[in-house]
């Protein structure tokens, strides 16, 4: 089961954090900007080539300790299919340093809509009787918002292809609240209806640490509701945005965890990618603040949950 590799990356680096690739040019250092511009012209295949080399620089440094990345599709599209190219070279970059890839699209549509999206994503398509895995991640964050026939064809697709998906439960936003906390019939949050709704999916898809290929994506922002839901769902594992430049911090993150320490993997994107911003420190060595970064996270976090 697709979760079961994410969870061997987190026991073998010692480390349940995930680094997000979220490029934009503003972030990335001149120096790359300029050799893509000059072979490539300001165009926006200039511009792809210069995420990607950013990109290539931050998983070199960081494959060794950190176990996954979530490149957030909003990034590569946003430079059109050059941007896409990226996207996707990106995750075969990851990939092959051993990194589990969580690409952060989420979609939701109709069933037979669904079906696309898991095949671009989490699949496979074919040509002509040839068979191409168009982006080839690991997992994909959803919306479940549709119900149960939008996530059928993702878990069909999952169960074939060894893959997962990480549903919204809580998102890590300000105005998450203004439906997610909504109480429905029999007294319940939304996000927690939508948290049991992936326990249900998950049983689809065991896993062989007691997390199912249905995650739940649950914002640090929000402590109160990680440690409920937490309890509430002990088959779902959390993606946990919302660590770093939206204010989550280790302590926020430590109810997400089991007792084992497992149960979550947090996120950080901006925090990484322009740790060499805040420090300070010359834009080439832009990678190895994100590694320093890296490093600080994963040890706040593990004195956090030690400190429970
Ligand atoms: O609830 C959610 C779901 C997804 N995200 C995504 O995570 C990263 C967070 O980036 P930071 O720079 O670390 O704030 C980004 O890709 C979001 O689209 C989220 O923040 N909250």
């Amino acid at each position: 089961m697709a979760l079961d590799r994410l969870i061997k990356n987190i026991l073998e680096k010692k480390n349940p954090t995930v680094a997000g690739l979220d490029p934009k040019l503003d972030y990335i250092p001149d120096y790359i900007k300029e050799q893509a511009f000059q072979e490539h012209g300001c165009t926006l295949e200039g511009a792809a080539q210069a995420l990607l080399t950013f990109n290539k620089g931050l998983i070199d440094a960081l494959c060794d300790i950190v176990p996954a990345v979530k490149p957030q599709c909003a990034y590569y599209e946003m430079y059109g299919w050059q941007g896409m190219r990226a996207l996707k070279d990106t995750i075969t970059y990851a990939r092959e340093k051993g990194m589990f890839v969580i690409t952060d699209g989420k979609r939701n549509d109709i069933g037979s809509t669904m079906e696309a999206y898991a095949a671009a994503h989490l699949g496979e398509i074919q040509v002509a009787g040839e068979r191409f895995a168009p982006f080839g991640g690991d997992a994909l964050t959803v919306n479940g918002y549709l119900g149960t026939d939008g996530i059928a064809p993702l878990l069909k697709v999952c169960k074939e292809k060894d893959t997962g998906i990480f549903v919204l439960a809580k998102t890590s936003n300000p105005s998450s609240s203004e439906l997610q906390n909504q109480e429905v019939q029999g007294g319940e949050p939304v996000y927690l209806v939508m948290g049991k709704m992936c326990e249900e999916w998950g049983k689809e898809l065991p896993g062989k640490y007691g997390y199912s290929g249905v995650g739940a994506v649950v914002g640090a922002t929000w402590p109160e509701q990680l440690a409920e839901l937490r309890k509430e769902l002990p088959h779902t594992f959390f993606l946990v945005p919302g660590y770093g430049a939206q204010g989550g911090g280790a302590k926020d993150v430590a109810g997400a965890f089991d007792e084992k320490g497992l149960g979550a993997v947090v996120n950080s994107s901006r925090a990484l990618m322009c740790a060499y911003k805040k420090e300070g420190c010359r834009p080439e060595d832009y990678a190895m603040a994100a590694r320093r970064e890296a490093i600080r996270m994963r040890d706040d976090i593990a004195a956090a949950i030690a400190s429970v």
